[in-house]
């Protein structure tokens, strides 16, 4: 065992994601500000934030999709920007924006995904079969992923990012316009991933469900984490939604000085 392994570094050791200083800048938008943030393996963490809080560019940079400005981010022990390759070996990601292969069936789309990933046959034809079958999938056959609606578009792309089994997966808003029989589904699906040691970030807009379904949350505005630890931590004993709002709502106008809307 190297030195690194002993002291919980290096390739599956340490926590399953741990992401320091991370700070990225767009032009005169300072979009993520120095985040810090570990989740240990085997949890469930919701990453929850106003509208352009950093969400999706954190996600970005943990995921080796967007170049940090500053900062490291780990998946598995594995640094994403010294060693690419190998971390998205150990990721999953369903990204922002779901851009497709837009002229594959589901099919083409999760065998050819899984090509790429150099898996083997039958192995593959088989987790194409499942993945189909178990999002509900398997009856649009042959129809083109152009023709898919939203939710399937987002199922998917959730497939696409279960198929190699990594050991992390990192969803951005995987409930977005997905019918509540498939979410049912996808929160079964998550779950047992988690059971048994599979770790997973979300971005969600939706208290209620993180707080059903997360350990853990973290809780991001103006690029900066405000508040991390279990839900029950965060919570205090109030509704996830009543903290979130305490922490990010303030400089709102109110609802009521629209006292125009509705009026003839
Ligand atoms: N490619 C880009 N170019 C310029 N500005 C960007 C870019 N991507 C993000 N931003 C800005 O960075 C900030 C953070 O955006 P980000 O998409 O990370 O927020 P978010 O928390 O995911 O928001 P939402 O909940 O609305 O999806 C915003 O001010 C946004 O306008």
């Amino acid at each position: 065992m190297g030195a690194d392994a002993a002291a919980g570094h290096g390739p599956g050791h340490g926590p399953a994601v741990r992401l320091r200083g991370l700070v990225k800048r767009f032009g005169p938008v300072q979009a993520v500000a120095g985040i810090d943030l570990d989740v240990g393996r085997g949890r469930f963490l919701g990453l929850v934030g106003p509208n352009g809080a950093g969400k999706t560019t954190t996600l970005s940079m943990a995921t080796g999709l967007l170049r940090p400005d500053g900062g490291t981010a780990e998946v598995d022990g594995v640094d994403v920007w010294r060693d690419p390759l190998e971390a998205k070996r150990r990721t999953g990601v369903l990204p922002e924006g779901l851009r497709l292969l837009e002229r594959l069936s589901g099919g083409e789309l999760l065998t050819f995904t899984g090509r790429l990933r150099g898996m083997p046959e039958p192995a593959l034809g088989q987790r194409v079969a499942d993945l189909l079958g178990t999002l509900g999938l398997a009856d649009a056959g042959p129809q083109l992923v152009v023709d898919y609606s939203t939710g399937m578009r987002k199922k998917v792309a959730l497939a696409c990012a279960l198929l190699h089994n990594p050991p992390v997966l990192f969803l951005d808003e995987p409930f977005e316009a997905v019918d509540p029989v498939s979410a049912r589904t996808i929160r079964e699906v998550l779950r047992a991933y988690t059971g048994r040691g599979g770790t997973v970030v979300l971005s969600s807009h939706v208290m209620e469900l993180v707080e059903r379904l997360c350990d853990d949350v973290a809780v991001i505005a103006g690029g900066r984490v405000l508040a991390a630890g279990t839900v029950e931590q965060v919570r205090g004993g109030r509704p996830l939604e009543e903290v979130f709002v305490d922490l990010v709502g303030g400089g709102r106008r109110e609802a009521s000085e629209l006292g125009w809307l509705g009026t003839t």
